[in-house]
């Protein structure tokens, strides 16, 4: 399956319409007024919503796993938030957020300025800086998907650094499986050679015992060593 050009890219007027207004933000959002700004992002919304069906349902046809696509995708709740950094008062680099891999599925981030930020740690432990194309989506393999994958892909290690005094821009889709669902390594990735790693567990479960700031305070991999077998 293929990606095209309307599905990978929002439009730059879309991008410009949300970024005028969430700088300019006095007063609330909505309900009442910003029409323009809530038709754009439900556009956005609806455009990320589908580009993170597509890529699901890639990464299931990868493994052979495609009969699973309905019962993932209705099992998950989408979350839209906008996130703005705000300016360091100072010339060293400033932690925007720490170092973490998000509890999602999937995410898809989209930055609405040029202000860089996002590093994604490579294998070696190397920090990279991610300079995304203009309009475009990044997407991360979340920890609940690489579970679900029984360790076959690997979720994405990630922080925000900011540097410079100009206020930073982003928003994200993140996709996480709801509550009540367990999310269960299917019996087709498991074999001699491949021991199933993971217990079956319930996201919500796991939110209720861990606050966040012991996730946080747990490194790489909070979610998979709670259900680490
Ligand atoms: O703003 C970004 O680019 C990253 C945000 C992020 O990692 C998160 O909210 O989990
Ligand atoms: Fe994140």
């Amino acid at each position: 399956m293929g990606l095209n050009q309307d599905c990978m890219t929002a439009s730059p007027l879309m991008m410009h319409i949300l970024l005028k207004t969430l700088n300019n933000a006095s007063q609330p959002l909505w309900p009442q007024g910003n029409i323009n700004f809530s038709k754009t992002l439900a556009s956005f919304t609806q455009l990320a919503l589908g580009l993170e069906k597509t890529i699901l349902r890639m990464i299931l046809e990868s493994f052979g796993l495609e009969k699973y696509m309905d019962e993932l995708s209705d099992s998950t709740n989408n979350h839209l938030r906008a996130m703005k950094y705000g300016r360091p008062n100072t010339s060293e680099p400033t932690l925007g957020i720490p170092p973490h891999c998000d509890n999602t599925i999937l995410t898809l981030l989209s930055q609405l300025n040029e202000v860089q930020g996002l590093e994604i740690q490579n294998k070696n432990g190397e920090w990279m800086n991610l300079i995304p194309l203009p309009n475009s989506f990044v997407v991360m393999l979340g920890e609940s998907f690489s579970i679900w994958l029984n360790g076959r892909l690997s979720s994405c290690y990630h922080r925000v650094l900011m540097e410079g005094n100009e206020a930073r821009y982003s928003i994200g889709l993140f996709a996480r499986p709801r509550g009540g669902y367990l999310v269960k390594v299917p019996k087709e990735l498991v074999d001699d050679k491949n021991p199933m790693l993971f217990k079956p567990f319930d996201l919500e479960e796991f939110l209720k015992t861990f606050s966040p700031q012991i996730v946080q305070g747990r490194g790489k991999s909070a979610l998979k060593a709670y259900c680490s077998v």
